[in-house]
């Protein structure tokens, strides 16, 4: 499957719902178990079917209970493009990445120097991964332009704290008007609601990554499709 997350995001938006990729995460740092009993691979499918342009895959092991195997496994079992959320530090990993069946990989801005960025940037692009760029203030955003990002995150969170800071929608509707200019702008994290979702659209974001909200919903399907629509009982 060669179709690019951006332009799934692009289909899924003219289609008039709200691009929602959905986290497969097994742990949150800050609420604990996510599975609870469940198989991460059927919830992606479920998602997947509910109508994902693209399933993102935590593999970080340590404190999100992700692993390579998972990815491998999602990759294998959707023909949607998976993009792989890890703490990617060398080219290695690029192409462990690539092994695995992913079509995309997160590239953090405030994980290494510039230089490395660039590098890991160039490399992703080189073995047919497509980079998503993840920033967390105004100067990651304008150097996510400066490497030509072409699909961009704003983490409403800071990973660095892993994930256990306040962080809300707001943090896209400040920072949103410095994305790179043509490029794709994915808001992740903290969003709970199809109102939010929709304030993360408003403020420019062209899609939403979600993952707890539908993790703790009472049906996870349901969830998804509110989201997407922008609104619903999900609040
Ligand atoms: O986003 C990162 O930089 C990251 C890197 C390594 C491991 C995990 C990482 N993020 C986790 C997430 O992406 C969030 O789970 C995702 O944005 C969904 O957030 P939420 O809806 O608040 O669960």
């Amino acid at each position: 499957m060669n179709t690019k997350i951006s332009a799934l995001i692009r289909a899924r938006k003219q289609a008039g719902f709200i691009p929602v990729i959905p986290d497969i995460k097994c742990i949150s740092p800050k609420e604990g178990d996510l599975l609870r009993g469940r198989d991460p691979v059927e919830v992606a499918k479920l998602l997947a079917e509910a109508g994902a342009p693209a399933l993102s895959v935590v593999t970080e092991s340590k404190n999100f209970g992700g692993s390579l195997e998972l990815l491998e496994r999602i990759a294998a079992l959707t023909k949607l493009p998976t993009l792989r959320k890890d703490f990617i530090t060398c080219v290695d990993d690029l192409k462990i990445t690539k092994d695995c069946g992913a079509e995309a990989i997160l590239l953090i801005c405030a994980a290494q120097p510039f230089s490395l960025l660039i590098k890991l940037y160039e490399e992703a692009l080189k073995i047919g991964l497509e980079p998503l760029v993840e920033s967390h203030t105004k100067e990651e955003l304008i150097l996510a332009g400066k490497i030509g990002a072409k699909l961009v995150g704003i983490n409403n969170r800071n990973i660095l704290e892993l994930e256990r800071d306040d962080g809300t929608v707001s943090a896209t509707e400040l920072l949103a008007k410095y994305k790179p200019k043509d490029a794709i702008l994915i808001s992740e994290s903290s969003i709970q609601t199809p109102v939010e979702a929709q304030a993360a659209i408003r403020a420019g974001a062209d899609a939403v990554l979600i993952g707890t909200a539908i993790w703790q919903a009472e049906n996870m399907r349901e969830c998804y499709l509110a989201l997407s629509r922008g609104m619903g009982d999900y609040v």
